[in-house]
């Protein structure tokens, strides 16, 4: 039998006659049935992920419309825009049935595939349709009526469809209204989660700059009580979280009356203005505290800024966008790297772009001052209190800081002493100097740096867990330069900032390669010393590799080079297993960043992680 094209446009609808011409024009013969292609365990798991949020939504609803038509012979099906049934409910006789034209998980019933039917017809019209009996292309589905309906996201676009099938003779004229209501049940279920989502992370993201404003903000209601108040706040006033919330406003800021805007009060020896920024409908204002900034002693800022570092290498290049967002963000820092990779740079640098850049940057070697000393040099003393203590006493870093930023350098190295203290300082914001008893509230913000592995001192006991965690706020791990792919930006940067004149000196081809492939040990400290002698003693101004040899410690290790010769050839599995780590450690071990990255569904990662013992 064939298929009448001229059928009386009142007996075949429109887009029934529509799909049968694509069906002709697509070569397929309605006789003539095309092997199935059903998809395997692995792949369907993939379109499981890849759909997971429909799936999940959608079961409860289809369960529910099964429960009140259970007892007809009938299926309810979703399938993939791209024509994959990936979920199905229904009748077990009428499934039995159903499976001998594979109308089934894994099936595809794109038009292609099938010829006309509701679920490609649905997908081809992005309509609801009705495909009855002989309307199908093909005669072996003749004995269904199937009625789907396009399910569409948030955006508007194909998400799925929703079919519901049974033999033609059950056909009743409510079915499509049926299937086209359930299709917007599970839509509104989507977008309600959708908005849900949102909001929750809309409210997150308020509540994190809400707490990390730098600016003092507090939160009071209409009796004048604290409801909230951020981290600045805390430190500003001097009470904690606990201890503020729920008291009077004019308890604590005594010389305020909030409805006298702009009224100056003098706290910690700083001279601040509350000011309401707005009120909401609970009737709760927000109070920032405007702080009156003094005037700073140059020689105590900062010298670098974020312009001063001359990077074209993508890690380096994601560790000063980090650092950039972290600089406006009030939470303490961890910079690790070599020696000479720019921990102090990006340390000045963040503390210039934040908003304590007109406050002190104090910078603390720890592996360089003594043990006995170390105490008093972050904490300061009261006379008297050692032998040699001056006889006034003398504020220490931690105050020299206030306001400002703490460089902590070579932290790895300070005594376990030290570290509870310092501990104490960063839980209780305050210092009380060797030798005092007064407490002196301290507002600083820490950035530390170490050349060494923290969390591997922490595991040998060498390093508190709990100050790793309070320093830990972000952490930035700067390349070392013989894993940077700029070194050639670096070095033209070395020769143009000369400490001494010298007119157009050049590197030559082979000095450039030797530069690419040395091992700089000692990072940009290293290459600057080189570059700088060899600019002095280059003659003609050009820079040869003989030159650069003669000036360099060891001999050249062609690293990469040896590397690849001697690299055995990783079989499928070890390359899979070396992606998925090197794609964990980019993004942090976040498994949908990761997922996305690789191209494959969260679920198949995790499973791949399992099978692989990459468990994070
Ligand atoms: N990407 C860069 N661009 C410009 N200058 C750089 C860069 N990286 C390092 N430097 C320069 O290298 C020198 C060393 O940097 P810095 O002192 O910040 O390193 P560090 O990691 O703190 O070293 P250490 O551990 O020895 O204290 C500084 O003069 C700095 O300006």
């Amino acid at each position: 039998m064939s298929i009448d094209l001229n059928t009386s446009k009142g007996i075949v609808p429109n887009h029934i006659q529509e799909s049968w011409k694509r069906c002709y024009s697509n070569g397929l013969d309605p006789t003539t049935i095309n092997q199935d292609h059903i998809l395997g365990e692995y792949e369907l798991t993939e379109y499981y992920d890849k759909y997971e949020e429909l799936l999940y939504y959608s079961s409860s609803i289809l369960k529910d419309v099964h429960a009140s038509i259970r007892g007809t012979e009938f299926l309810l099906l979703i399938a993939t825009p791209e024509g994959y049934i990936i979920d199905t409910v229904g009748e077990p006789s009428f499934i039995r049935h159903a499976d001998n034209v594979a109308l089934r998980k894994g099936a595809n019933w794109l038009e292609e595939s099938k010829g006309t039917n509701a679920i490609g017809t649905a997908i081809v019209e992005k309509n609801s349709v009705l495909v009855h009996g002989s309307q199908h292309f093909w005669e072996n589905n003749h004995f269904l009526t199937c009625a789907a309906a396009p399910i569409l996201d948030s955006k508007g676009q194909l998400l799925g469809i929703l079919n519901l099938s049974s033999y033609q003779q059950n056909y009743h004229p409510l079915t499509l209204g049926l299937v086209k209501r359930t299709a917007h049940s599970i839509e509104q279920a989507l977008l309600l989660a959708h908005t849900q989502k949102q909001t929750k992370n809309f409210t997150k993201d308020l509540d994190f700059i809400y707490n990390h404003h730098p600016a003092p903000l507090i939160t009071v209601n209409k009796e004048g009580t604290i409801t909230r108040l951020n981290t600045a706040a805390t430190r500003t006033i001097g009470y904690s979280e606990q201890a503020a919330i729920g008291k009077p406003i004019s308890n604590i800021l005594v010389e305020v009356n909030p409805l006298v805007p702009e009224q100056k009060f003098l706290l910690n020896n700083q001279v601040f203005t509350p000011h309401i920024l707005t009120s909401d409908y609970r009737d709760q204002s927000y109070m920032l505290l405007r702080g009156e900034t003094k005037q700073q002693n140059a020689a105590l800022t900062n010298r670098y800024h974020f312009t001063d570092i001359i990077s074209q290498d993508s890690k380096m290049n994601e560790m000063i966008a980090i650092a950039k967002k972290a600089a406006i963000i009030d939470i303490n820092l961890l910079i690790s790297g070599e020696t000479g990779t720019g921990k102090e740079l990006f340390a000045q640098s963040i503390h210039g772009a934040s908003f304590r850049s007109n406050q002190p940057f104090i910078a603390i070697n720890c592996s360089a001052i003594p043990e006995s000393l170390l105490e008093s040099e972050l904490f300061g003393y009261e006379k008297g209190a050692f032998t040699g203590a001056k006889n006034q006493g003398q504020a220490g870093k931690f105050e020299a800081a206030n306001g400002g930023t703490l460089f902590l350098d070579e932290i790895g190295d300070m005594p376990l002493t030290a570290q509870a203290s310092l501990l104490r300082v960063l839980q209780e914001r305050c210092i009380t100097r060797i030798g005092g008893t007064t407490p002196r509230p301290i507002d600083v913000r820490i950035i530390a740096a170490t050349h060494k592995d923290l969390q591997q001192e922490v595991e040998a006991g060498r390093f508190r867990a709990d100050l790793y965690f309070r320093l830990n706020g972000f952490t930035l791990k700067l390349p070392p330069l013989r894993n940077r792919t700029d070194l050639l930006l670096l070095a033209e940067h070395i020769l143009s900032q000369l400490p001494f004149k010298k007119e157009n000196i050049e590197l030559t081809e082979d000095a450039q390669t030797f530069i690419t492939e040395y091992e700089w040990a000692g990072n940009f400290r290293q290459l600057q010393n080189v570059l700088q002698q060899a600019a002095f003693l280059a003659n003609e101004s050009r820079i040869t590799k003989s030159l650069l040899l003669s000036l360099c410690p060891s001999p050249v290790k062609p690293i990469e080079k040896e590397r690849t010769k001697s690299q055995k050839i990783m079989s499928l599995r070890e390359h899979e297993i070396a992606l998925i780590q090197q794609v964990l450690e980019q993004t942090n071990g976040n498994i949908s960043r990761a997922a996305k990255q690789l191209d494959i569904g969260r679920n198949t990662l995790y499973r791949k992680m399992k099978e692989y013992g990459l468990m994070l």
